[in-house]
């Protein structure tokens, strides 16, 4: 940048506000916003009380804000600058009295977190600005020099909603965080309900979208859900609902969980309320019902580490969007598809959301239904999947139904137990009979630990923690192949899937490549990625990297706020995860630690270190003992493992701090692992499950008929084709033995001899390519933070 350029910027003024329902992660995008602005050598504004703030205007609403005016936000729920719903924004007069506001200001651009009305408001604020503007010159408010210079407002919006009813992004700010406080009520719920064997309906927020209640019905596998966008069709929810609870009574269920979403509707548009609910209940089925009314508990606390990052990314891409945005360029919204931050027409999201309210109100569900994502619509028919799964009788499960044996391979990560739940009540839904194989291929092979799983048993399992069938590192290898190829003959297994994480893959490998050999291993096989390192090839995401995520983050906010209320306090935080800096990285971004080093940048240079330090100690002296004011290194142990350890670390900077600082070391270790998993990771565990089993129907004995590699791999492994009489036969049924694997929202099956051959850094157990690579310098310049 020139001087002249740097100049110019300088008299930028960018100014953030949030509005409508507060959301958690709100603070994460302001600091994110304030920070980036300042980084841009602009200045940066905060407006205070959503659109009231704008309407009143005067400087205790529209205030300059320094790096400071943000610290120690990332871990605090509801939004610090306040928001409101305001009516007078609603009338053109108060917008009038807004533009008016933000030209005495000086704001030459508006970054609006908010929800779909509060975008709504903002996309008409840019479009009527031009003649807000010339109504304030026309009328001698304004002088003329004042026109020409605030001609153009650009304004940009992030959309910030527990709500995730906006069109064109996967993902609001605060949706996961709102669901996680749903899910924890509801995990609550169920240990009462259990104890009296009671019924609760719960209601959860979501005026136009039963995004909410349809993951906490897929996270905590609750009996029955009322969403807006698909009321029961075939016949009334009374019937439809009684008939399904009875049929979970019947096959001894103790509890009854029902969700109903504010907005539910029947297919009348008559509003279905928990009162509604609680009389079928009670009144039909005999059921002794309690109504718990959820409320804006749902919208308090900390952000999960899901929000906070996706909060803190989409605050820099505003300011970025902003900068370079001309008068012509359309509004944009920042949306996050795929799992990237991307830029779309904040009119046409705004139009898109609207429709589906639209459609809805035209009784067009099936409409309303197209317009919500695909992934959506998936999740809505794995639950419904899942809830007739106790249908068939274990006695109905005929020699059509396949034998599918499950197994955990690794170290415990969440969501595996809910992968385990989900891939054993689709198996049953359709008729399939599915195997435990217990604590690995050892246990396989030690004890033939294999038994079938019944839906009774699965009870609670899709939010248990840890790992309900035991899990074991051996690789078939390991344990000895041809005893597990002889158990696998024994057993008839049809189909394998695997749960697990690096030792997983290569387990999967090693079967694959036994397929020559034993035919018992000529049947489909599909991985599961599952552990907290997030380091499988082919994958972007593993099962149980965000459980970790969060425990990790939870136990820093609380290390940092010790270091806080002490004086001159750092940490020294070691964080798990092998030799990828996954959990290390997000951590860092998600709690703001000041440093962190991971393995993939080698080992830690004295020159970085020595730069790290002083940094450190500068801002320590600065601060001068202000408040809100402990630092956070995070190491992953493998980053320089034979010279760094925590402690080493911490005496060395404490040493080098010369008295600015001092440094001790914090090592969370197993609490890594999790606990309870994640929402995100039970929900994400049931769509991989289901995907899994149909990978191994798709290649399985039944669909020998209609799939020319199924019919092969079947006649593979009944000895009337030699498997290995060529190379091309060999090829053919590679894709059979496949990971599933994450790339933003798709899920993909690449075969194992690929994945494992041409993406896998063996001797490092991590994948070639590292996805996460550029989370590193955003986390960095939000701290200001200098590397070499
Ligand atoms: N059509 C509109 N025109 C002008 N301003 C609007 C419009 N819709 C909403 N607003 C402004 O945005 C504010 C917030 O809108 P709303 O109450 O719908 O919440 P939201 O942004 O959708 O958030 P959430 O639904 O998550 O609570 C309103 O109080 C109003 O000031
Ligand atoms: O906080 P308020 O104004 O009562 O609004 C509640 C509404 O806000 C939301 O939490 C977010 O839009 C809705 O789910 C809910 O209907
Ligand atoms: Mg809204």
């Amino acid at each position: 940048m020139t001087v002249e350029e740097s100049q110019q910027m300088k008299q930028k003024a960018i100014a953030v506000m949030t509005s409508g329902g507060d959301a958690p992660g709100m603070n994460a995008n302001v600091r994110s916003i304030v920070r980036t602005i300042i980084n841009k050598n602009c200045r940066a504004y905060v407006v205070m009380e959503g659109y009231e703030g704008l309407v009143r205007g005067g400087k205790d609403y529209i205030k300059e804000c320094n790096w400071e005016f943000v610290r120690g936000w990332l871990s605090e729920g509801g939004t610090n600058i306040g928001t409101a719903r305001c009516m007078e924004f609603r009338e053109r007069k108060g917008r009038l009295t807004a533009c008016k506001n933000l030209i005495d200001a000086g704001i030459d651009a508006l970054i609006v977190c908010g929800g779909d009305g509060s975008l709504t408001g903002a996309d008409l604020f840019r479009s009527e600005w031009p003649s807000l503007i010339k109504e304030l010159k026309d009328t001698a408010i304004i002088s003329t020099e004042k026109y020409d210079r605030y001609k153009h407002l650009n304004i940009c919006g992030t959309v910030g909603s527990i709500d995730n009813d906006m069109s064109t992004t996967d993902a609001t700010i605060g949706a996961y965080s709102a669901l996680d406080r749903i899910c924890t009520a509801i995990d609550y719920i169920e240990a009462t309900a259990y104890s009296h064997s009671r019924a609760f309906v719960v209601e959860v927020m979501g005026r136009n979208c039963g995004w909410l209640a349809l993951m906490a019905g897929i996270a905590t596998s609750a009996d029955y859900i009322f969403i807006p966008e698909k009321p029961a069709q075939t016949n009334s929810w009374e019937d439809q609902m009684s008939e399904i609870v009875t049929r979970h009574r019947a096959n001894g269920k103790r509890t009854t969980i029902v969700i109903v979403a504010e907005g539910a509707i029947d297919n009348n548009l008559n509003p279905i309320t928990c009162d509604d609910v609680h009389k079928v209940l009670s009144g039909r089925l005999n059921l002794d019902t309690r109504i718990t009314i959820l409320g804006h508990v749902q919208r308090g606390g900390t952000a999960v580490a899901y929000d906070r990052v996706i909060a803190t990314l989409q605050g820099v891409e505003a300011v970025n969007a902003i900068i370079e945005s001309t008068p012509e360029t359309p509004s944009p919204l920042i949306a996050i598809n795929e799992n990237k931050i991307t830029r779309k027409p904040l009119m046409e999201s705004v139009a898109l959301t609207k429709s589906v309210a639209d459609a809805i109100a035209a009784k067009d569900f099936e409409k309303a239904m197209s317009l919500r994502d695909v992934e959506f619509k998936e999740h809505l028919n794995n639950f419904m999947s899942m809830n007739s799964s106790d249908k068939v009788l274990p006695k109905e499960i005929t020699d059509k139904g396949m034998n599918i044996a499950i197994i955990n391979i690794g170290a415990p990560a969440g969501g595996m137990n809910s992968a385990v739940y989900s891939i054993t009540t689709y198996c049953l839904s359709q008729g399939h009979n599915p195997l435990a194989i217990h604590n690995g291929f050892t246990g396989l092979v030690r004890h033939d630990s294999v038994h079938p799983l019944t839906w009774k048993q699965m009870i609670g399992w899709q939010s248990k923690g840890g790992c309900e069938i035991g899990t074991n590192r051996h690789t078939p290898k390991e344990a000895g192949v041809e005893d597990i190829a002889a158990l696998f003959l024994k057993h008839n297994f049809d189909g394998l899937v695997i749960v697990g994480g690096f030792e997983a893959l290569v387990s999967l490998q090693q079967l694959q490549d036994a397929r020559a050999d034993y035919p018992s291993f000529r049947i489909p096989m599909v991985l599961i990625p599952a552990t907290l390192s997030n380091n499988v090839p082919g994958t972007e995401y593993s099962l149980g990297a965000d459980t970790a995520l969060n425990s990790l983050m939870q136990y820093c906010d609380i290390i940092k706020q010790s270091a806080s209320s002490t004086r001159a306090r750092a940490f020294v935080v070691e964080v798990q995860g092998g030799n990828s800096g996954y959990l290390t990285t997000l951590a860092s971004l998600a709690c703001g630690a000041q440093i962190s080093y991971v393995p993939e940048e080698g080992n830690i240079s004295i020159l970085q270190l020595e730069k790290d330090i002083q940094n450190l100690k500068d801002s320590f002296k600065t601060a001068k003992g202000r408040d809100r004011f402990g630092k956070l290194v995070l190491k992953a142990t493998n980053a320089s493992l034979r010279t760094w350890d925590s402690h080493t670390l911490a005496k060395v900077l404490t040493e080098e701090a010369d008295g600015a600082f001092d440094a001790k070391a914090a090592i969370p270790g197993h609490v890594q692992q999790g606990g309870l998993p994640s929402p995100m990771d039970r929900t994400r565990a049931t769509r991989l499950a289901i995907r899994a089993v149909k990978f191994l129907e798709e290649f399985g004995k039944n669909n020998v008929e209609q799939s020319a590699t199924a019919k092969q791999l079947y006649a593979s492994r009944f000895g009337e084709t030699q498997y290995n009489e060529s190379n091309e036969f060999i090829d053919d049924l590679i894709e059979t033995a496949a990971v599933l694997g994450t790339k933003g929202s798709h899920l993909n099956f690449t075969s194992v001899k690929q994945i494992y051959e041409t993406d896998s850094d063996l001797i490092m157990r991590m994948p070639k390519n590292i996805h996460w690579n550029h989370i590193r310098e955003v986390a960095d310049a939000l701290v200001g933070r200098e590397r070499i």
